[in-house]
């Protein structure tokens, strides 16, 4: 594969969730997690999952990366059946995960290094066009320990991309942060958003974060998990998350949530 086409949004992903429910099976207890989940996410759609703790957002992200399987029900990416991790669904997680024996750009580079066809210095020119994409060009010989934690996301993030996935699956990438870091961020990634094009499956409990990022809100029920409310966010990008609409939208989703449970916040 040469580097152009590399460089190319890949455009065909489509999420295909049928019937899923998660049951964890313990020593004394049974945890039904998820129940008859049915959704679908279009290709290049931000779509963030919603709910209290506990309503199995992160499940549901973790059967959609292959990490876990269903008890019941089948996802499908592109028409085929999920049945492990794939180089086409790279996870972000609130920690970000870095390698600290490698510096930056070892790190971005570590998923690519897995990518048959492409010369090593094509390897370098893709981690520095990612590296550049989040705003760490001039970072790239430094070590992880050396980083704010929003520069650990942005490292995390560009490692993710650097594969050049069709789906990005993010669990609450942004919860440790400062709220000043994590406004910077919004804007970068609708941004990047806007560049690359990814069909991105986020996960949250912040309400005004979810309306801020998503073209579409899936407000989940507290255990078992079940789609309660889908919301499409019409407002135009790029939104600030101090926006008076994105504030409206958000405490109509709030009022929906707080008819469910008390520990989600806007
Ligand atoms: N590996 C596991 N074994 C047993 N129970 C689990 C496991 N993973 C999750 N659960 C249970 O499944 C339910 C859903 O958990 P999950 O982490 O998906 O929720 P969540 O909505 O992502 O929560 P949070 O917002 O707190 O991260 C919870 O009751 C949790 O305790």
């Amino acid at each position: 594969m040469s580097i152009q086409e590399e460089l190319g949004t890949s455009s065909t992903a489509k999420l295909s969730i049928q019937n899923v429910s998660k049951l964890y099976r313990g020593a004394r207890q049974t945890v039904s997690a998820l129940e008859d989940i049915n959704m679908e996410v279009a290709d290049g759609e931000f779509v963030c999952l919603l709910g209290a703790s506990g309503c199995g957002k992160s499940t549901l992200l973790n059967l959609i990366a292959g990490l876990e399987k269903p008890t019941e029900g089948s996802i499908y990416t592109d028409g085929q059946p999920i049945t492990g991790p794939g180089r086409q669904r790279m996870v972000m997680f609130q920690d970000h995960a870095l390698f600290p024996w490698l510096d930056v750009m070892g790190n971005v580079l570590f998923g690519l290094n897995l990518k048959p066809g492409l010369t090593q210095a094509d390897r370098r020119e893709l981690a520095m066009f990612y590296l550049k994409l989040v705003g760490l060009e001039k970072f790239s010989h430094a070590n992880v320990h050396e980083l704010s934690g929003g520069m650990k996301q942005r490292v995390a993030l560009a490692r993710a991309l650097a594969p050049n996935p069709q789906v990005l699956l993010m669990d609450e990438p942004f919860a440790a942060l400062d709220a000043m870091t994590r406004e910077q961020l919004y804007a970068d990634l609708q941004n990047i958003q806007q560049k690359r094009r990814k069909t991105v499956v986020f996960v949250t409990h912040n309400v005004r974060e979810a309306v801020c990022l998503g073209d579409r809100v899936i407000l989940f029920t507290p255990r078992p998990g079940r789609i309660h409310t889908e919301y499409k966010i019409d407002l135009p990008r790029p939104r600030d998350i101090n926006d008076v609409e994105v504030a409206q939208v958000a405490r109509t989703i709030t009022n929906d949530l707080k008819l469910h449970t008390t520990s989600a916040s806007v």
